[in-house]
């Protein structure tokens, strides 16, 4: 067999930097001649050419690390052929799928290579920028708490305003809009880059302070890994002393407040899913016939769901609370996850006890834990990580997320199941029919409306069966994320047009 290997340029290869200096230079004394060659069709080349390529060569002359990395990597070469040299044919294809399948298996959901560079790199690289710019030093006179929008089993949320730090100009007050209100008397609001949300982890409940150091790892996590995906994290302080709001050394969480309602808030209006549209599309959706605008409106909102989870998943975390209440509008039409308290990251087992169900009852299903019951507690982290491609394969934890997307899915789609008592209902009847939602379908006497899911030929109501499903067998069935969104449902992009129309023209204005 020939040599796996390219041909190998010899030590005296390197590259001088005053050999560099102009492009007709880069030359070696092995492959003069050749460059020689390639000097002369240079200069008969167009006089613009020249000049990109002399660009490119002061590029590489000046960015001496470039070079650096092309040395080692020739280096690298010489040495694998080297070491492969007195190896037979059979032994070096050995070595190549050897090779390869190591590659693969790294590299494989829910990432071994990504996460050991997450979690020796950059975590600790972020932990040192952010102690740099003082991100990490949050303290409980930087935040005014204002009212309180939330309560979990485990935390409650506020809204609340930064104050900008004295020496910018501001003395320490919040920086404030005057807007004029419907009765001409003015409001005074905080500039909406000030306004924060502000979650108190209840210090009295036994595990509460567990959760609020996992949601905190889970937003660090997502910071690094998907930041899109979610609301922008400002990190944590622990309060130091008591008063109204405080509990000494009790931990609050802070995030950018990343928009005023959340989907569920847009669902609980009549109007919608046509309340959206203006902060989805603009108003580039005029003309279009409604049932179609609306149409659009949910294929959007589920296109964003489905690459957020597919970006979470991506890093081996199952988010396990996937419904409306989770998920925030934006200013800007994106729909951000939010509250992974309740997530677990299966690469490593954080957060993962087996048999804990953590969720809603009314987005969960049917197997109802994230992995077989019978699964063991996680080994030590490095362990865990190592085995997890193989967990991942067997299991597929990331259809627990897909089935609850499926279920907002129906209730964005179906105008009969948005309301929490007829979801219920949903629920039970769903159960009955065996989690079969075509079974369902012929069995409910509640006359849903099915024609959002009916309009391209179906393509919606067949994506639907394909996520509100048992798993079957190998745990499996049951659309993931990634495989959803090559569904025909999301393959005529007119949403994804329309989205990008709208940001076209907004960006003009
Ligand atoms: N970054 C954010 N921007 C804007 N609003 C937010 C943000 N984070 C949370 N909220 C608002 O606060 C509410 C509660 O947040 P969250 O779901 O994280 O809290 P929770 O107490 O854990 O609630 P639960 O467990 O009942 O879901 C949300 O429904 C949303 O209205």
């Amino acid at each position: 067999m020939a040599s796996l290997l390219p041909p190998t340029p010899t030590a005296t290869s390197t590259l001088k930097h005053s050999q560099m200096a102009s492009p007709m230079k880069l030359t070696t004394p092995n492959n003069a001649s050749f460059l020689q060659n390639s000097n002369h069709r240079l200069k008969s080349n167009s006089a613009k050419c020249h000049a990109v390529f002399g660009d490119v060569a002061k590029g590489l002359v000046e960015n001496s690390v470039g070079m650096d990395q092309f040395q080692s990597i020739q280096s690298g070469i010489v040495q694998l052929e080297r070491v492969t040299e007195g190896l037979s044919d059979m032994q070096k294809w050995g070595v190549l799928v050897f090779g390869g399948l190591t590659w693969i298996y790294l590299t494989a959901r829910p990432g071994v290579l990504v996460g050991a560079i997450d979690a020796y790199l950059l975590a600790p690289l972020q932990l040192g920028l952010d102690n740099l710019v003082g991100r990490r030093n949050l303290k409980r006179s930087d935040f005014v708490v204002g009212e309180k929008l939330g309560e979990g089993s485990f935390g409650v949320v506020y809204s609340g305003v930064l104050v900008p730090k004295n020496g910018n100009g501001n003395n320490g007050s919040v920086d404030v809009v005057q807007k004029r209100g419907r009765g001409k008397t003015t409001q005074v609001e905080p500039k909406s880059k000030d306004k924060v949300i502000l979650k108190k982890v209840k210090v009295e409940i036994q595990g509460a302070a567990e959760f609020g150091d996992y949601e905190e790892w889970f937003n660090y996590r997502l910071s690094r890994a998907a930041p899109e995906t979610c609301a922008d994290f400002l990190g944590s302080f622990v309060a130091d002393k008591t008063n109204s709001q405080f509990t000494k050394g009790g931990k609050w969480l802070v995030w950018k407040f990343e928009g005023d309602r959340t989907l569920d808030d847009y669902m609980k209006d009549r109007n919608f899913p046509s309340n959206l549209e203006s902060v989805m599309f603009g108003r580039v959706l005029q003309g279009v016939d409604s049932s179609k605008r609306n149409a659009l409106i949910i294929k959007q909102i589920m296109r964003q769901i489905f690459t957020s989870l597919r970006k979470i998943h991506d890093n081996g975390i199952v988010h396990r609370d996937v419904k409306p209440a989770n998920l925030v509008v934006t200013k800007r039409g994106q729909i951000k996850l939010i509250d992974f308290g309740a997530a677990t990251d299966l690469r490593i087992g954080k957060n993962y006890v087996p048999n804990r169900t953590l969720f809603d009852p009314n987005y969960c299903p049917p197997e109802l834990y994230v992995l077989p019951e019978e699964t063991p507690s996680p080994p030590p982290e490095p362990i865990a990580a190592f085995l997890s491609p193989i967990l991942w394969q067997l299991n597929s934890p990331d259809l627990f997320d897909t089935y609850s997307a499926g279920i907002v899915l129906l209730q964005m789609a179906i105008p009969s199941l948005r309301s929490s008592s007829a979801l219920k209902n949903f629920n039970l009847e769903l159960k009955n029919c065996g989690y079969d939602l075509k079974k369902w379908r012929d069995y409910t006497r509640s006359r849903p409306d099915f024609q959002i899911l009916d309009g391209e030929s179906g393509r919606g109501w067949d994506l639907a069966t394909r996520l509100v499903s048992e798993r079957g067998s190998l745990r499996r069935g049951r659309l993931s994320a990634a495989t959803a969104l090559r569904h025909p449902y999301f393959l005529l992009g007119g949403d994804q047009a329309a989205a990008v129309l709208s940001k076209l023209s907004l960006s003009r204005k």
